[in-house]
């Protein structure tokens, strides 16, 4: 299947299918999330636009990148979210880059949030959907976020059906300048940064679910939706 890499400020057009990867670390909290039994994940535009609708909604639960805020429940950490019960909750999340980059492209006919948790769930589902071209939005840096090009191309081999080795790609991520960030966090003590963050972002098919935004009520919406595992042979 067709595909491109392109970043944020490249979105000239509306793309058929877009593939928005954010490594580190919007799209792997979301998924943990999920995987902790939310049950749908608002994606906001500012921080104001976050506690407003938090504060609108009975049970809502906002989180934010950066260090814990006031108003907000919680922060853009894996391994933060990985403790916390959240079944049937609703998150209203807002970061720097992933969240931004889904906004970008919210009106396009299919909208896919990925990570490397969810890579192998995101490329069964392009396959299965097949209405390609496939634009993957690079949310870090401009386009140019080492991890989350590394996660694209990855994702983006294994829709081609290469039976394609992780260890390179996660070897891109692991040394990219969001790692070494996360990794500086932990030494100095941030309150944003859990220690496992880096390598909960590193674990390639963690869930077997893909991530799909769609429009509910003028809000872009986060939900999984669960794949079938992997026969045996396929790509
Ligand atoms: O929380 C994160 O890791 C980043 C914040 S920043 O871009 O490193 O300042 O946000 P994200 O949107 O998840 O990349
Ligand atoms: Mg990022």
């Amino acid at each position: 299947m067709d595909h491109r890499f392109v970043g944020i400020p490249e979105l000239t057009d509306v793309p058929r299918v877009a593939v928005v990867v954010d490594v580190m670390r919007a799209f792997t909290v979301a998924a943990w999330a999920f995987s902790r039994g939310a049950e749908k994940i608002v994606l906001a535009p500012s921080d104001a636009e976050a506690l407003a609708l938090k504060e609108n909604c009975s049970g809502w639960l906002a989180l934010k990148d950066g260090a814990p805020a006031t108003g907000f429940d919680t922060v853009n950490s894996p391994g933060l979210i990985r403790s916390l019960d959240l079944a049937g909750r609703t998150l209203v999340q807002k970061t720097t880059a992933g969240t931004v980059g889904a906004l970008a492209v919210s009106s396009a006919p299919l909208v896919l949030c990925a990570s490397f948790v969810v890579a192998g769930a995101t490329a069964r589902f392009l396959k299965m959907d097949g209405s390609g071209p496939v634009t993957f939005v690079i949310t870090g840096d401009d386009g140019q976020a080492a991890e989350d090009l590394a996660c694209a191309e990855y994702i983006g081999q294994r829709l081609a059906g290469v039976d394609a080795e992780a260890a390179p790609f996660l070897h891109r991520a692991r040394t990219s300048w969001a790692a070494t960030d996360l990794d500086d966090g932990v030494r100095r003590g941030y309150q944003g940064v859990h220690p496992d963050d880096v390598d909960l972002c590193l674990q390639v098919d963690r869930f077997p679910f893909t991530m799909v935004a769609s429009q509910e009520d003028s809000l872009t919406v986060l939900r999984p939706v669960a794949l079938p595992e992997e026969s045996a042979g396929a790509s």
